[in-house]
């Protein structure tokens, strides 16, 4: 059974499609107070404040009933001037416990969710790229960031609301001291209040829920939409009518839950206060009647209506209790199962530092590997998409099968073959993103999993075919690589990569602000920012996708040159789309179907007559061919058109 608490949540048929889920898993109570244990000294202050505050709550009635038992009805002026002032005195007391009380109870607060932040921001930082592959990024944001928040101001009600328990109780006790039968007439009324509580609570549960997933969902969709290159692909491609229905459904979708749901939070609310309208009305019939009996003081029939207006407000607090620690325990819930994915890579108690400035050599032993399965690594309601949810338990297909291969220290290894063929997913394994589902990948001799990460990361450069650059200025995009880098290692950099002449034209220099995503460069242009930063960070490994994209011949050679700094003196695996880089090579691997199909130098693997020469004679053999474009994976070798660069290629085309 994996349902604990349900809370009245909502009933879901098998058939639901709705992977989303509603109920809170086993084991999160306990969970949820293991947070508050470190503030526990906190929370015992608290709650002394909180009985203060509720002693001058019951304290004042008893002082107005001394002040017109024992001063106005015994025209006693000094008992009357007494009582006002020390009535008064509490109220300013009262005001300050308050205070008090809110100091503490933030700072508990605070504390809990920066606790869960950091644990939460510290663990996704650890989640392998399989993860961020499967998740929309807004899904994950608002789940880390709107669900705490949330959870905060939720905390903040409850320890509102147990300060009102403490003084229901007490106002309780004073009334039965007062007037047993004014205090059954109103314990009575309790149950009253008892039935919207319940009512309300499991209805809030539920679209509270609902309301925090359509938002994180509308937020996804539109962190995908309104970034640079959302935003193109949706002017280019886009169906503006048909996107602006799918957005203002959503909407529809929100404001629909948020009308239900403040109509409930309200309900109770509303219920309440009639209560207690009426509970007042019946004591001053019953207390007035017990009054003129004699069997009542003037004096006790204040202070008890005094009090009961006192007791229906706390209630009236109470009432929300409910609703606020199950959003606090459904926030808390959804940030756990984040923090219960496994990281499935992670760095090995006694893992070991590769040796500094000694050039590596890369090894595969009978490396095969599958890419990791949606219930390995992701979460339904993270992907946003119901269809992510049906391909939970499917085996995820094989993508690379017993590969073996090396790359000697200081050698160039060029990758090709069709698309899809597994090149970038072995260089994947190279710089660890992924772990091989079997067999062995090697750097300098050791297994990548008996490496620290930071080793790893000193080791293996990689520039990737979008290189992908921070809303930053130039400088502090190079600076990651290496934030000591002085101006003149900058400088270096830039002129090694071939872009130190475009940085030097612009206005602001190093400073220039790269845009999102860098959009504001060019292609050629990030790529060769990549290499800089490459540059700055000194890997002795590089794994290098070469830019496919089409680049004018001056930028193409600025390209190859800044590529060829990158590479002299280190070991490098690259997938290679133009004919130059390929020729460089000290080793060719055709790739073909997650396998190295052949290997050899350019000259071998034409006169072994394969399918290295049969996609480099059939590429160059076309008219108009240039030269400087790769000759492999092409498209013309497989029937699908020309297509000069590897990706356009497809594989059993
Ligand atoms: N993150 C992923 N999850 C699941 N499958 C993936 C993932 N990335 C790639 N694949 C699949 O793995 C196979 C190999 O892809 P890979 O990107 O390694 O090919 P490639 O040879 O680099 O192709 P291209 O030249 O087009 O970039 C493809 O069938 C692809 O659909």
């Amino acid at each position: 059974m994996d349902v604990v608490m349900r809370f009245g949540g909502v009933k879901k048929s098998d058939d639901d499609p709705d992977p989303w889920r509603t109920k809170i898993r086993p084991g999160t109570l306990p969970r949820v107070l293991a947070y508050f244990r470190p503030h526990f000294g906190k929370v015992a202050l608290f709650f002394l404040v909180a009985a203060l505050e509720s002693l001058v709550v019951v304290a004042t009635p008893l002082l107005l009933m001394t002040l017109v038992d024992s001063g106005i009805l015994k025209n006693d002026l000094g008992v009357v001037i007494l009582m006002a002032c020390l009535a008064a005195g509490l109220a300013v007391g009262g005001t300050l416990l308050q205070l008090l009380s809110a100091y503490i109870s933030g700072k508990i607060g605070q504390g809990v969710t920066y606790d869960l932040r950091v644990q939460a921001l510290d663990h996704v930082r650890r989640l392998p790229i399989a993860f961020f592959t499967r998740t929309q990024t807004g899904v994950l944001v608002g789940r880390l960031h709107t669900d705490l928040v949330m959870a905060q101001q939720a905390f903040f009600s409850m320890l509102v609301a147990a300060t009102s328990l403490v003084t229901v109780v007490l106002v309780i006790a004073e009334l039965f001291y007062l007037s047993w039968l004014v205090a059954v007439v109103s314990l009575l009324l309790i149950p009253l209040f008892l039935v919207p509580w319940v009512f309300g609570g499991r209805l809030i549960h539920r679209y509270a829920r609902r309301l925090m997933e359509e938002n994180a969902g509308l937020g996804g969709v539109l962190q995908e939409r309104f970034n640079v290159q959302g935003a193109m692909l949706s002017k280019l491609f886009g169906r503006p009518d048909e996107e602006m229905a799918e957005y203002a459904d959503r909407a529809g979708r929100i404001r629909g839950i948020g009308v239900r749901l403040s109509v409930y939070a309200r309900m109770g609310f509303v219920v309440i206060t009639l209560m207690a309208s009426l509970a007042t009305a019946l004591v001053y019939g019953i207390g007035g009647g017990l009054v003129l009996a004699g069997a009542f003081q003037l004096g006790t029939l204040v202070a008890v209506a005094t009090l009961l207006g006192r007791l229906f407000g706390p209630i009236t607090q109470l009432s929300g209790l409910q609703e606020t620690a199950l959003t606090i325990v459904v926030c808390f819930d959804r940030i756990f199962e984040v923090l219960d994915l496994k990281p499935l890579i992670e760095e090995r108690p006694d893992a070991v530092g590769l040796a500094k400035n000694v050039v590596p050599e890369i090894e595969f032993e009978n490396v095969s590997f599958r890419y990791p399965g949606a219930d390995e690594v992701s979460l339904p309601s993270l992907e946003q998409n119901v269809r992510a949810e049906r391909e939970r338990g499917k085996a995820t297909p094989n993508v690379l099968r017993g590969v073996s291969f090396q790359v000697p220290a200081g050698t160039m290894t060029a990758l090709v073959g069709p698309s899809g063929a597994g090149k970038s997913t072995l260089t994947h394994l190279v710089s660890r993103l992924y772990d091989p589902t079997s067999g062995i990948v090697r750097v300098g001799g050791h297994d990548l999993r008996e490496l620290t990460f930071d080793s790893l990361r000193q080791t293996v450069g990689v520039v990737s075919q979008d290189a992908y650059l921070f809303h930053d200025t130039i400088r502090e995009n190079l600076l990651y690589a290496r934030p000591t880098a002085t101006e003149d290692e900058l400088i270096e950099a830039c002129q090694g990569a071939q872009i130190w002449d475009l940085i030097e034209s612009l206005p602001s220099g190093l400073d220039t602000v790269t845009g999102d995503h860098g959009y504001r460069l060019s292609g050629g242009e990030k790529q060769r920012l990549a290499i800089a930063r490459l540059l700055l960070k000194e890997p002795t490994v590089v794994v290098l996708d070469e830019a496919t994209a089409h680049l004018d011949s001056e930028s193409e050679a600025a390209v190859q040159r800044a590529l060829k700094t990158a590479l002299r003196s280190r070991t490098s695996l690259v997938i290679a789309h133009r004919l130059s880089t390929i020729r460089e090579a000290d080793q060719i691997l055709v790739i073909d179907d997650g396998g190295v199909r052949e290997r050899g130098t350019h000259e071998e693997l034409l006169t072994e007559g394969g399918l290295y020469a049969e996609l480099y004679h059939t590429q160059f053999a076309r008219p108009g061919s240039k030269d400087t474009r790769q000759a492999g994976n092409g498209a013309e070798a497989r029937g699908n058109g020309p297509a000069p660069v590897v990706h356009q290629a497809v594989r059993g085309g």
